[in-house]
């Protein structure tokens, strides 16, 4: 019977990883990735970009939209300063499965809370459920064409304040030229586009990051 990619990953991590240490997780998923089959995590190249925006922000509420397997989920948490806490959020229940296991295997799931369900359910729950004012960093890696609708109801919803950051995934590939058009024409947002390349290839990509201004 065919396994699937995420569990592929998932078996990997368990074969080559250290349990408890998050970048041999991270640094295994990338070898994987880019020798044996492509997967769509953010990557090592684009990852290091996200890095630099996670240290540089020190986010005490961090919201990922997009889980994935958890590769970075896992990446996010081991920067995340003490008693800040990552939100994630997975659509598909089997990358959820996936993503838990790879999460606990890191040894990163006392930062990462995993939430599974369609974002436009949860982003006007969550303030209540989560005892939130709003996000210092949200990270958007799920389905290219909801990036612009989340976007609006995290606004809407007041999850974002004056100096909150949106960091974007794919705005070249796939591509999010809505989203992208939306960041960048409106006088709400500070928007810095990074360039670099889709995760394992040489196909041009990139991430924006964007500062809502009030
Ligand atoms: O969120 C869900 N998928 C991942 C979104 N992410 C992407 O689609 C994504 C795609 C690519 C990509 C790039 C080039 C290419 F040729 C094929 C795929 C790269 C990336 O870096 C992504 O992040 C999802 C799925 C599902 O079945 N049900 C509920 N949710
Ligand atoms: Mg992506």
């Amino acid at each position: 019977y065919g396994s699937t990619r995420p569990e592929r990953i998932l078996a990997e991590v368990k074969r080559k990883a250290t349990r408890g240490d998050a970048r041999s997780v991270v640094d295994t998923i990338d070898q994987y990735c880019r020798h044996q089959e492509w997967a769509m995590n953010v990557g090592d190249e684009k990852g290091t970009i996200l890095d630099s925006i996670v240290c540089e922000v020190k986010p005490m509420a961090m919201l990922e939209l997009g889980t994935y397997c958890g590769y970075s989920a896992v990446r996010i948490a081991s920067l995340l300063p003490p008693n800040s806490r990552l939100i994630t959020m997975e659509f598909n229940p089997v990358f959820a499965a996936i993503a838990r296991q790879v999460i606990a295997w890191a040894g990163v799931e006392d930062k990462v809370v995993l939430i599974e369900g369609p974002s436009g359910d949860w982003i006007p729950k969550m303030k209540k459920e989560f005892g939130l004012t709003s996000f210092d960093l949200v990270f958007l890696d799920h389905w290219k064409d909801c990036y612009l609708p989340d976007t609006k109801l995290m606004e809407e919803c007041g999850l974002l304040r004056t100096g909150s950051i949106l960091v974007a995934d794919n705005v070249i590939c796939p591509g999010a030229p809505d989203y992208l058009e939306y960041v960048r024409g409106s006088p709400r947002y500070e928007s810095k586009y990074f360039r670099s390349h889709l995760e394992y290839t040489r196909v041009e990509d990139g991430i924006e990051k964007s500062v809502f201004l009030g």
